[in-house]
C-alpha cells in the first residue's frame, strides 16, 4: 500500500521484531511495486521497551539500534532517524550499524535475557537439592559487576510474548542456516523454562500428599508480570493446568486480568467443561483464599508483598509452647509426609487452628497489631496476610512463584512458605 500511494522517496522503519532479513525481503518488494524513480530506504530500528516500564524505557533507553544497508543514501536516511531521537537521547547512545546485526540484535538480546533466567531457574533446582539460597547466590553472583544483578530473580518460569518466541525464531535461524548445536543450545533455554513450571507445580502436588483431588488451591497473579494486565505466554496458564489435570479446585485472583481472559487462556490447555468445573475467578484476594489449603503466588505483583509486616510477628504465648514448635524447623518437602500427623486432627494440630483463627482477631486489637494489619504502605495496597491465614485451612501451604514474600514473617502467622530455589520449608508451628 505504502508503495502504490508513494509519490516522494520514502524511509521505512522496522519497529518490529523480525526474523533476519525482513529488511531485505521488504527492500525487494517495494522496488519491485515502487512507481519508477523512487527509492525506499528500509532500516531496522527494534524496539526494547518492556511492558509495566514502557514510557521509562522510551524515555531513558540504554541503547537506540539504526541498521541500514550502510551505502550513502542509507546512511542519510539512518541519520534523520537518529536526528528524531537526538530530542532527548545522548548521541552517544544512538548506534548505527548494518541491517542484519540490528535484527539479530534485537533477537539476541531477549535471548540472553531469556538465558539468564532460565540459568537462575535451573540454578534454582539446585539450591532446593542441596541447602543453598537461590535469591543469596544470585546477590552474591550478580556483585561481579561483568555479570550484574539484573534479568537473575529466580522464578517459577518466564512469560510474556516475546521471549518464547525470540529464542525460537533463533533456534529456526540457526537451523535454517544449518547449525544445529547452536540450534539445540538456544532451544534448551525453552526446555528449561518448561522444567521449571513442571517441577514447580509437580511441588504443589507433592506437599499436598500426592493428591490435589478436590482441594482448594488459590492462585495470586495470572498476569505475566506485575504491572501489566498480559497474559500471554504466562507461566500461571501451565501451572493452573497442572492443578487442572490433578481435579484440584483453583479459585485465582488478579488486580489487572479480567475473568473472561482467564478462562480463554485455560481453555488453551484443557476443554471448556473442565474450566468451568474447577476454575474459579474471584473479585478480591480474601474470597479467593477463603477455605483454601493452599496459595500459590504466581504474579510478584506489590500487593502480595510482606513488607508491611513486622520484623517477627507477635505470638500468643501459649502458640509457642506447644510441642512442635520446638522441632518443626527447616523441614524439607519429603520431611513434610512426616508432619502430616498434624493433618489427622491430632489434638496439638486442632488446638494450633484455634489459635490461628484467633489469631488475626488478636493482632487487629493489639498495638503492633495495627501495623500488621496495615494495608498501605507509603500510599500503596497490601494483602493482610493475617486475614489471609484465618480464613484457610491446614495445612496452609504457601507456594511463591516469585520469591516476593519474607517467610519467617509468614511462617509466624501460621503459613508453611515454600519459595523457589531454598530447600528450606518455613514454619513455626
Ligand atoms: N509488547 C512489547 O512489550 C514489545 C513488543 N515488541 C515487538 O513488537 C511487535 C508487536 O508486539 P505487540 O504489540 O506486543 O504484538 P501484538 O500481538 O499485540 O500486535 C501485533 C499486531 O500485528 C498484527 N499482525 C500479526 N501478523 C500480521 C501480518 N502478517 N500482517 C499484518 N498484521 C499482522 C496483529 O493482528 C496485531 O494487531 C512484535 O514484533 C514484538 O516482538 C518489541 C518490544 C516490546
Ligand atoms: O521484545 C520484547 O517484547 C521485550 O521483552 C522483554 O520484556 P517483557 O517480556 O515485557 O518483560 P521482562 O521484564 O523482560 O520479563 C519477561 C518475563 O521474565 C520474567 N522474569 C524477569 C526477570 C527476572 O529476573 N526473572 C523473571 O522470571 C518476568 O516475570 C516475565 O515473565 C525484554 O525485557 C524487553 O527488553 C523487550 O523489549
Amino acid at each position: 500500500m505504502i508503495a502504490e500511494v508513494a509519490t516522494s522517496d520514502k524511509i521505512v522503519v522496522e519497529k518490529s521484531t523480525v526474523p533476519c532479513g525482513t529488511a531485505d525481503n521488504l527492500r525487494e518488494v517495494f522496488s519491485s511495486l515502487a512507481r519508477p524513480g523512487l527509492r525506499f530506504d528500509i532500516l531496522s530500528n527494534p524496539e526494547f521497551l518492556a511492558e509495566g516500564t514502557a514510557v521509562n524505557d522510551l524515555l531513558a533507553p540504554d541503547r537506540i539500534l539504526i541498521g541500514s544497508l550502510g551505502d550513502a543514501r542509507a546512511l542519510e536516511a539512518a541519520e534523520a532517524l537518529a536526528d528524531i531521537y537526538a530530542a532527548w537521547v545522548p548521541r552517544e547512545r544512538v548506534i548505527t550499524i548494518n541491517l542484519w546485526s540490528s535484527e539479530l540484535a534485537k533477537l539476541a538480546a531477549n535471548c540472553m535475557l531469556a538465558q539468564r533466567i532460565s540459568s537462575i531457574n535451573s540454578l534454582s533446582a539446585l539450591c532446593e537439592a542441596t541447602g543453598a539460597d537461590v535469591d543469596e547466590l544470585a546477590h552474591a553472583v550478580g556483585q561481579d559487576r561483568r555479570i550484574g544483578t539484573r534479568m537473575l530473580k529466580a522464578s517459577a518460569g518466564f512469560g510474556g510474548s516475546c521471549f518464547k518466541k525470540d529464542v525460537l525464531s533463533l533456534v529456526y535461524i540457526a537451523e535454517s542456516h544449518h547449525l544445529p548445536e547452536v540450534a539445540s543450545y538456544w532451544k534448551r533455554i525453552v526446555d528449561i523454562n518448561e522444567y521449571q513450571k513442571d517441577r514447580f507445580a509437580k511441588r504443589i502436588t507433592r506437599c499436598l500428599y500426592n493428591s490435589l483431588t478436590n482441594k482448594k488451591i488459590t492462585v495470586l497473579g495470572f498476569a505475566y508480570k506485575k504491572d501489566t494486565g498480559d497474559t500471554r505466554e504466562s507461566a500461571a496458564i501451565t501451572i493452573i493446568g497442572h492443578l487442572i489435570a490433578e481435579r484440584a479446585r483453583v479459585a485465582i485472583y488478579d488486580p489487572k486480568v479480567e475473568e473472561h481472559q482467564i478462562v480463554r487462556d485455560l481453555q488453551q490447555v484443557h476443554k471448556p467443561e473442565a474450566v468451568a468445573e474447577r476454575v474459579s475467578v474471584c473479585e478480591d484476594s480474601y474470597s479467593a483464599c477463603a477455605d483454601a489449603c493452599a496459595v500459590v503466588i504466581l504474579t510478584e505483583w506489590d500487593e502480595f508483598k510482606t513488607d508491611h509486616l513486622p520484623e517477627k510477628a507477635p505470638r500468643p504465648r501459649h502458640l509457642m509452647e506447644t510441642p512442635l514448635a520446638s522441632t518443626s524447623h527447616a523441614m524439607s518437602d519429603d520431611s513434610l509426609s512426616d508432619h502430616s500427623k498434624m493433618e489427622t486432627g491430632s489434638s496439638s494440630g486442632e488446638e494450633n487452628d484455634a489459635v490461628l483463627n484467633g489469631l488475626a482477631s488478636t493482632l487487629s486489637t493489639s498495638d503492633t497489631a495495627e501495623s500488621m494489619s496495615q494495608l498501605t504502605v507509603s500510599g500503596k495496597h497490601r494483602l493482610d496476610w493475617a486475614r489471609v491465614a484465618s480464613a484457610m485451612r491446614r495445612p496452609r501451604l504457601l507456594f511463591d512463584g516469585r520469591n516476593i514474600v519474607q517467610p519467617d514473617k509468614l511462617a509466624a502467622l501460621g503459613f508453611r512458605v515454600h519459595c523457589i530455589g531454598k530447600m528450606k520449608q518455613h514454619f513455626e508451628l
